[in-house]
């Protein structure tokens, strides 16, 4: 590099630095500002899901680059989430182990200056929350190629939580050893999803005598990987770098667009940010059109649905409940009143909450 280059550097350096004390400074006035609001709130409770998404929506709007919105966004997050913070440190549960997709899914949602308390079974989730252990819980809900998590959605029937938010994630899957090349593997380790949302690229790949053993998680075949220089796994960014294995190959799923949708619970539902889904649980009596039934009230007050998933009901035989995602505010008055019809049709309907739609 020439002398002149240098000194430009140089330079350019000398105004990041002169910028770099001014952000520091701003973030500080924020924090402050956040922390005030903390006082004023009290003992009640500090996360306003539905304040997070108006500010990053608006950071998204009024950015004007270079950075990306997502970047900025990103950046925002992280800002706030420490912000948060220093109001109250929140304990966040999630599907573990450490290094799973649940994780870095909360992470996402609530920045990394909240705990993260990994829970064995999407049943503790709930339960450790519902205890008063953690604060929310992160569940995943549903998968583009594999579809609904019966688990989650279960639960969230008999439960007291509310769903206060949403995660999308893109998921990408790497093939994980700890050699750093592809020669001698016997056995390949990952969660059914993972094998299934990477069989064709397995086929082509790894020769047929190759074992496919499906385990609890992502990470714990990342951890089994990590023990076994026989074997590989298939996981993400996160247990690789948690188990310190090599990426044999990159993004190996085989649908391009795989997105995994989580959900945020806790003990309320979230206010409203103005745009915002509202998602219903409704069981309907075993009879012929029984689905149109339960769809109809919400087509025809114009309320839109985004999902709508059905699954036996575990109380009766042949009976089935309805999951519905609309994009509403629960005190909408078109959804007041499909709610109000939709309750003359059916046997059972209960709220699941009402909350912003993912921003990030
Ligand atoms: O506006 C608030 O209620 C705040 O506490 C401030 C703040 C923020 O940093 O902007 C922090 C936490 C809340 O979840 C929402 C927003």
């Amino acid at each position: 590099m020439s002398d002149q280059q240098l000194q430009l550097i140089q330079q350019h350096r000398e105004a990041i630095d002169a910028l770099d004390a001014q952000i520091l400074q701003l973030i500080n006035e924020r924090a402050q500002h956040a922390h005030q609001i903390g006082v004023i709130k009290g003992s009640g409770v500090v996360y306003r899901p539905e304040r997070e998404a108006q500010v990053l929506t608006r950071i998204k709007e009024i950015n004007q680059g270079p950075l990306s919105g997502e970047a900025v966004a990103r950046l925002f997050r992280e800002i706030m989430s420490a912000c948060l913070a220093l109001e109250k440190p929140l304990t966040i549960a999630y599907l573990g182990p450490e290094g799973t997709f649940t994780q870095a899914a909360a992470i996402k949602h609530f920045g990394h200056a909240a705990n993260t308390l990994p829970c064995a079974s999407i049943d503790e989730v709930f339960r450790v929350v519902e205890a008063g252990s953690a604060d929310y819980a992160v569940a995943p809900v549903e998968n583009s190629t594999e579809g609904a998590v019966g688990r989650t959605l279960d639960l969230m029937v008999g439960s007291s939580l509310k769903i206060c938010g949403e995660v999308v994630l893109r998921i990408h899957h790497h093939l994980l050893r700890a050699s750093d090349n592809m020669a001698g593997i016997e056995r390949v380790y990952a969660h059914a999803q993972a094998l299934a949302q990477c069989h064709e690229w397995l086929n082509q790949n790894l020769p047929a005598q190759v074992e496919r053993i499906s385990v609890s998680s992502n990470a714990e075949a990342a951890r089994m990987a990590s023990l076994d220089p026989t074997c590989a796994a298939i996981a993400g960014d996160a247990a690789a770098e948690k188990y310190v294995l090599n990426k044999l190959a990159q993004n190996i799923e085989d649908e391009p667009n795989n997105t995994t949708r989580f959900l945020v619970l806790g003990a309320q539902s979230s206010a409203r940010s103005g745009k915002d889904k509202t998602s219903l649980v409704i069981s309907a009596p075993n009879r012929a059109g029984a689905l149109h039934a339960v769809a109809e009230p919400l087509a025809r007050n114009g309320v839109s649905m985004t999902k709508f998933e059905s699954r036996p009901s575990r109380t009766g035989l042949w009976e089935y409940v309805f999951f519905a995602d609309v994009e509403a505010y629960i005190d909408d008055e078109n959804m007041q009143t499909a709610l109000a019809e939709l309750q003359q049709v059916a046997a059972f309907v209960k709220v699941l909450g009402s909350y912003p739609q993912a921003v990030i």
